[in-house]
Order: structure tokens, then sequence, then C-alpha cells
């Protein structure tokens, strides 16, 4: 079996966002995984995903979410996101590995991960907090990316001049806990000149 690499270094953390100045911790880990591991698994998830079209109802409309996305997990870790009640995919392999490399990184645990998939730069998320009541009070998000880099951005939700704008590249890993969903949004927005596509996957503990 190909061996992944072994997750991040202390030296590599970079704190994004500090609970004592804006009720948010953000870590950003740029080197999580590092390549050919992030480019094979890459490949490995665009065809091994079971990646579905996505709709929400808009204004009494049905609209196709800008993005194809997958949700996988333990039997009992059902989640509502785009209006809708998920039954989660059984495990595969590259998901449950990954799974196994941040519980222990970040000693805690996870029960399901939402995969999206922006194919290109016209597919995108918009503003949102991760706060369901699903995922409890203060939950942990591990997010990592694979492919195309594309910008991510994080707006606190009263306060107009709490804003950050970062890059989230191949095999990096960001972590939004403590009081974030609480306080602040995030979003990737649409960058029309790209091409290349991008697989972000959110761990995340659904209370069961
Ligand atoms: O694609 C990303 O980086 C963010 C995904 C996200 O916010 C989510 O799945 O809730
Ligand atoms: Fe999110």
């Amino acid at each position: 079996m190909q061996q992944m690499g072994l997750g991040f270094e202390q030296k590599d953390e970079i704190l994004v966002l500090d609970s004592d100045q804006s009720n948010a911790s953000v870590q950003y880990y740029p080197n999580f995984i590092i390549e050919p591991e992030a480019s094979n698994l890459l490949s490995e998830l665009l065809s091994g995903v079971e990646w579905q079209a996505e709709s929400l109802w808009i204004a009494g409309k049905e609209r196709l979410v800008p993005r194809r996305v997958a949700w996988y997990g333990d039997p009992d870790a059902q989640y509502r996101y785009s209006g809708k009640l998920h039954q989660p995919l059984p495990w595969i392999e590259p998901l449950k590995r990954l799974k196994a490399m941040l519980q222990s990184e970040l000693n805690t645990s996870f029960n399901s991960v939402l995969c999206n998939l922006y194919r290109d730069g016209k597919d995108s998320m918009g503003w949102h907090a991760d706060d369901e009541k699903e995922l409890g009070h203060e939950p942990v998000i591990a997010s990592v990316s694979l492919g195309q880099a594309r910008a991510f951005h994080l707006k606190h939700k009263t306060n107009p001049k709490l804003r950050h704008k970062m890059t989230l590249t191949s095999g990096s890993l960001l972590v939004m806990q403590g009081t974030t969903q609480q306080y602040w949004l995030h979003q990737v927005p649409k960058e029309p000149n790209i091409t290349e596509p991008r697989i972000n996957l959110t761990f995340r503990n659904i209370k069961v």
C-alpha cells in the first residue's frame, strides 16, 4: 500500500484567527499531506467518491448547487445540509485513512465527512456557518483540500471590520473550532478563470 505523509509538523502551523481577539479559533497547516500523496489522493477521490448533484429550494424554485457533493460516515451519522436529511455512504478506504490521521493529529473524533467537488472556478460555496445543531456546541471541523488552490474567505457575523482572506492549497488542512461557527461565516467564492478541479473534505462529528 502506498504510504501517506505522516501529517503536519508543529512548525507548519499557521494561526489564522485567535480566540482572544476575534472569537474564532482557526489554524492552517499547509503541508498536512505532501506530494505525491496529495495528487494521488485527488485522483483516487475524483474517481472513487460517489459524486452527486445536489439541489436546493430557493424562492420556490429548485436549483442545483454549484458543486458536486457526497456524504460518508458511520451509519448513524445522519446530517442535514442544503435543507435535506442525508444518509451517509459507507466509508471508503482513502477517507477512512484520512479520518484516522486527523483523529490522532487533532486528538478528537470524527464520524463523518462532507466531500465537495469544485469542478472549476465556476463552482463555489456561498457564505454560511457550519452551525447546525447536530454538530453540537463548539464543533471541531477539519477541512482538507486537494487539487486546485482556491480562495477561502472568513467574515465576522456582525463586525464588518473583521474579515480574513486566504488561499487553501493542495494537501492543506484548515481547522475551525471553538466559537468560530457561532461568530463567523465562511465562503469559497467563484474564480471564473480557474479551469482545474478541487476537492474539499470537511470531517465532522455528528452528535447521534
Ligand atoms: O471548500 C471549502 O474549503 C469549504 C467547504 C465548507 O465550508 C463546507 O463544506 O461546509
Ligand atoms: Fe463550511
